[in-house]
């Protein structure tokens, strides 16, 4: 069975963060396991409260899980402070797995998730571990201050973030017009993944979810390319099937190809 291992936040409502990661890891046939860095209380409408663990809670969790049944690929995403984004990076970098690193800077909503002070510990600690850094465009701005506003834009992106030394990385351009084109390169190879846009606004946990289905393919041993392109089938059948709950945005539908 492929053991998959989420490191990131509690969305209370369901559609990202952890919850968001777990149904992905059903969804695509590995076994989910998680350690959380923190708690939200979050719901359609926004984040209304967040409370980051201590480090040794954290720490404790990921020990649990890799020390006695072991992890085929790990995937991180809300890390709220530069303690933990340093913790993680360190047990990541002590762990003989491949890693999805989502670097998740903002709700959906524009709610901090990350503290300012740690952009500095993402850059140098956690993306040099990452097999695959997932940034959208307003992280890779956070981060890089390269700022895209088209398709052609995209590469120099992905430059920009493969220089704090991640494998590869893969630019979400979700958040321009037109089709939904992301661009995954380890600077050598390029892969543009295409698909579709969607007019449905209920699209909160996108981002968890594609880092999530990359892990789930690592896991199972598929190469970074052909996990990524599974992913982005998967996240684009959920976006199409997203559904209203609450007055605000809703999830995405990760049972989508059950219900089929
Ligand atoms: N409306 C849409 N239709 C189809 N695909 C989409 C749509 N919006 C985003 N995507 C795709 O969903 C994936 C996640 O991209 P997105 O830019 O939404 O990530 P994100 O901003 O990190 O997500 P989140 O806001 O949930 O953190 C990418 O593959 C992107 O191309
Ligand atoms: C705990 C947690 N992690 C990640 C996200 C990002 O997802 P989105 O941008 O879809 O709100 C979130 N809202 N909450």
């Amino acid at each position: 069975m492929p053991r998959v291992l989420t490191v990131a936040g509690s969305d209370s409502g369901g559609g990202a963060g952890i919850q968001a990661d777990l149904k992905t890891m059903l969804a695509l046939g590995t076994h989910g396991m998680s350690v959380i860095t923190a708690v939200t209380a979050q719901n359609s409408l926004g984040v209304q409260g967040a409370w980051e663990l201590p480090v040794e809670a954290v720490r404790a969790q990921y020990r649990s899980v890799v020390d006695d049944i072991g992890v085929s690929a790990v995937k991180t995403g809300m890390l709220a402070s530069a303690e933990l984004v340093e913790a993680v990076a360190e047990l990541i970098g002590g762990t003989d797995a491949p890693a999805v690193v989502d670097p998740v800077g903002v709700s959906k909503h524009g709610d901090a998730l990350l503290a300012a002070t740690a952009l500095d510990s993402v850059r140098t600690k956690l993306l040099p571990v990452a097999t695959v850094a997932t940034p959208n465009l307003d992280e890779v701005a956070q981060l890089t201050g390269v700022r895209v506003e088209s398709e052609d834009g995209l590469r120099r992106a992905a430059a920009a973030v493969l220089a704090y030394g991640p494998a590869w990385v893969l630019i979400k351009g979700g958040h321009l017009p037109g089709e939904a084109v992301d661009l995954l390169t380890d600077g050598s190879e390029e892969h543009w993944l295409r698909a579709p846009r969607h007019d449905n606004r209920h699209t909160h946990g996108t981002g968890c979810t594609l880092a999530s289905a990359i892990a789930c393919g690592l896991a199972k041993g598929q190469s970074v390319p052909e996990a990524a392109a599974a992913a982005k089938e998967y996240v684009t059948g959920a976006i199409a099937e997203g559904f209203a709950l609450g007055g605000g945005i809703g999830p995405v539908d990760h049972g989508w190809r059950f219900r089929r």
